[in-house]
């Protein structure tokens, strides 16, 4: 058993609780005391205890002399739990293997130093790699204060997401559609433009036999024609917040607050500024978005370039017709130098479909 071996199992513990702790981000923990695990613990929600304090308190005694295996730099501020490099130290740990380093400011290596001030011994980068890619969304939302944005699109072989008459239930299987309610249970936020909410009328909330949580609902709506009826409004299952332009109708908003809706009223219009739409959910603390469609919102994170992560559920079937619904509308780019380079992370089968994800890599 060597160092990998163990961080492998602070990562799988760190991804057991995957969609349940933004905007903190995925950690584990494994406490190891001559060859043996002695303790284990993940950060299962945000405002609780961190993965360090589970696998410290669950070691015990035997923490002294081990060693701690951390997918994170240990914190070393005081937020809503105290600092993990104190009980780190008080635990009498002799080594700490990380895996990344934390980039969030408060502390972005203080955690690191601490325990090296304290004498114990720190080696940085174990599994660097995976860590990064497990909380991708919190990096990229401590960079750069926008939320991580995967779009998820369903659509036939030749890219239709409906008929040309609007016919869209169901292009793809049961099993596709289940694996894109999973993708609404990692996600913090889930967004859709008004033509969707129009057309589907959909709930957009998580629906997994295991059940799951269901993102805040992101209605980019600039006019605010949002029915009053419409049936997100009524669920009671996660809040949903409409993004109004500067001329939407005063007692429109007014009777969508009274329905429950919060109204996020830009001095612009939000359909060709969603980077300001981003910046304001960033400033909610979401730290990431499932752009759930339809073509014409898709189309305009496609041309403000806003897309990190791509997921396409495509069908065995062949729709055609000129005026079918496209995966993306838009202006969209002029020239392929100025397409974003997407690296495609996997392919799978799921029944009859494919699903593919591509992701661009981070600067
Ligand atoms: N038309 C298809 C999809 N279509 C998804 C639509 O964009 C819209 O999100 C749904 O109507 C939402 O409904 P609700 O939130 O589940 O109530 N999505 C899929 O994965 N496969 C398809 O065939
Ligand atoms: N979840 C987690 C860490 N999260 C770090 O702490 C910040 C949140 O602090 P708080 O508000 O107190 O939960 C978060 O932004 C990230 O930098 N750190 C750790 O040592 N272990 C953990 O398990
Ligand atoms: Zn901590």
């Amino acid at each position: 058993m060597n160092d990998e071996t163990y961080m492998r199992q602070a990562l799988d513990l760190a991804a057991s609780a995957e969609g349940q702790t933004a905007p903190n981000p995925l950690v584990g923990a494994v406490v190891v005391k001559d060859g043996a695990v002695v303790g284990v613990g993940a950060h299962l929600a945000h405002g609780e205890a961190h993965a360090e304090v589970h696998a410290l308190n669950m070691a015990g005694d035997k923490a002294a002399g081990a060693t701690i295996y951390v997918t994170l730099e240990p914190c070393s501020h005081h937020g809503k739990t105290p600092p993990c490099a104190d009980k780190v130290i008080e635990a009498g740990i002799s080594r700490c293997v990380v895996a990344v380093q934390d980039p969030f400011s408060q502390v972005a290596g203080n955690g690191i130093q601490k325990l090296r001030d304290a004498g114990i011994e720190v080696t940085v980068g174990c599994l660097e790699g995976e860590a990064r890619e497990r909380n991708r969304a919190f990096f990229h939302y401590v960079r750069t204060g926008l939320p991580y944005i995967t779009v998820k699109s369903a659509a036939s072989l030749d890219g239709k997401t409906s008929t040309h008459t609007g016919e869209s239930q169901w292009i793809t299987s049961e099993a596709a559609r289940t694996d894109g309610h999973r993708l609404r249970h990692t996600h913090q936020a889930i967004a859709a433009g008004i033509d969707t909410v129009i057309h589907d009328d959909p709930s957009l909330t998580t629906r997994l036999p295991a059940g799951g949580n269901s993102p805040i609902r992101v209605i980019v709506d600039t006019m605010l024609r949002t029915p009053l009826e419409a049936k997100m409004l009524h669920d009671d299952q996660a809040p949903v917040w409409i993004i109004a332009g500067p001329e939407a109708p005063q007692d429109k908003a007014a009777s969508l607050q009274e329905a429950g809706a919060r109204i996020f009223r830009l001095n612009e219009s939000p359909a060709s500024n969603l980077r300001k739409v981003m910046e304001l959910l960033g400033e909610e603390k979401i730290t990431s978005v499932l752009v759930e469609g339809g073509a014409t919102l898709i189309g305009s994170f496609v041309t403000e370039q806003l897309v990190n992560e791509w997921v396409s559920y495509i069908a065995p079937m062949v729709i055609g017709g000129r005026e079918a619904t496209p995966q993306s509308k838009g202006k969209g780019m002029p020239a392929l130098a100025d397409v974003p380079a997407m690296e495609i992370q996997e392919t799978t089968m799921l029944g009859p479909d494919v699903k593919i994800t591509a992701r661009k890599r981070e600067e």
